[in-house]
């Protein structure tokens, strides 16, 4: 069971995920580490290398299955690259059975886009997930088109909620957003350990040792976040001592040229990209 699941997960009926690279791996990992029964998952994905296949088959998860073996899938999970879609969305067109939701993770794809490619009037979820959710500390925002019914929204929260927070949207528009921030936010987080453990070795750090440090002050950090009651502002301003180091160092990340703006350049550059893959 997961953080965030309240038992195990149990979606009644079999969910097919079309796409098991990063992200759709990640979701499975979730699933099935919240209690999924494996016989209840099955995977779609040409490239999977031989060592993956066996792996799923060890555990019980079917793959490449014949639409016809897969009694009344409960959802559909839609994890190729955006730019596969009009390949993948056939596919994952003949496992929806009739009351199956279908839940797409791709970046920029709209609720509509996709359900042009599905039977008339499926029901559809589009969702921003990280990749965090392969450990229950994922974030997901998730917004539900109109077709929908609060069942199938139901299972889908369920799936989502396996790899973390779910927040839902009322608005599609603020997806493209919620990319930008949460979706690739965790690769922000790794460059800064990257970067970090570069200026250290800059400062006169031998290379191991600026690694070793950068990667464990980022990850106490975090979870001092998540402990922590309070917010970030204060988090950081318990670590800056009048005239100290770290105001030394806060006068260069706090400029006008300094980490807000650039980070808000990139957040509006991921932002635009979704909107971008739109098409
Ligand atoms: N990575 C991330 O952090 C996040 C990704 N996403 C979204 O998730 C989606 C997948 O991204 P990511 O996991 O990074 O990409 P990957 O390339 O790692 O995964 C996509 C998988 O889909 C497979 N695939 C390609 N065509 C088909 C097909 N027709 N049917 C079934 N499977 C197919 C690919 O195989 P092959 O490699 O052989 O082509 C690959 O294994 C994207 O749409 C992305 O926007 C959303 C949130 C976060
Ligand atoms: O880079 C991408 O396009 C995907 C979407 C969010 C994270 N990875």
């Amino acid at each position: 069971m997961t953080a965030h699941s309240v038992g195990p997960l149990q979606p009644g009926g079999p969910i097919v995920l079309i796409g098991a690279g990063k992200m759709g791996g990640a979701l499975l990992e979730g699933w099935l580490a919240g209690g999924l029964d494996p016989a209840l998952a099955a995977v779609v994905d040409p490239g999977l290398p031989p060592d993956a296949k066996a792996a799923f088959k060890r555990r019980g998860v079917r793959t490449s299955p014949d639409p016809d073996t897969i009694a009344a899938p409960a959802a559909v999970v839609l994890a190729v690259k955006p730019q596969m879609v009009a390949e993948a969305l056939p596919v994952a067109a003949r496992f929806m059975a009739p009351g199956a939701v279908l839940v797409s993770v791709l970046a920029g794809v709209t609720a509509t886009r996709l359900a042009a490619g599905l039977p008339d009037g499926a029901a559809v979820v589009r969702a921003m997930p990280n990749t965090p959710d392969a450990i229950a500390r994922g974030v997901t925002g998730a917004v539900a088109a109109a077709t929908v019914t609060p069942a199938q929204k139901a299972l889908a929260d369920a799936l989502l909620k396996a790899g973390g927070q779910v927040e839902w949207l009322d608005d599609e528009g603020l997806i493209d957003a919620v990319t930008g921030v949460s979706g690739s936010g965790p690769a922000y987080v790794f460059l800064l350990a990257e970067a970090l453990a570069e200026a250290g070795v800059k400062a006169g750090l031998p290379a191991d040792l600026a690694g070793r440090l950068a990667r464990a002050t980022v990850e106490g950090a975090g979870e001092l976040l998540r402990r922590s009651p309070e917010t970030p502002e204060t988090l950081r301003r318990n670590v800056t001592s009048p005239n100290g180091t770290t105001a030394a160092a806060l006068a260069v990340l706090m400029a006008d040229d300094g980490f807000a703006p650039l980070l808000t350049r990139a957040v509006a550059a991921a932002t635009d990209r979704s909107r971008e893959l739109a098409g």
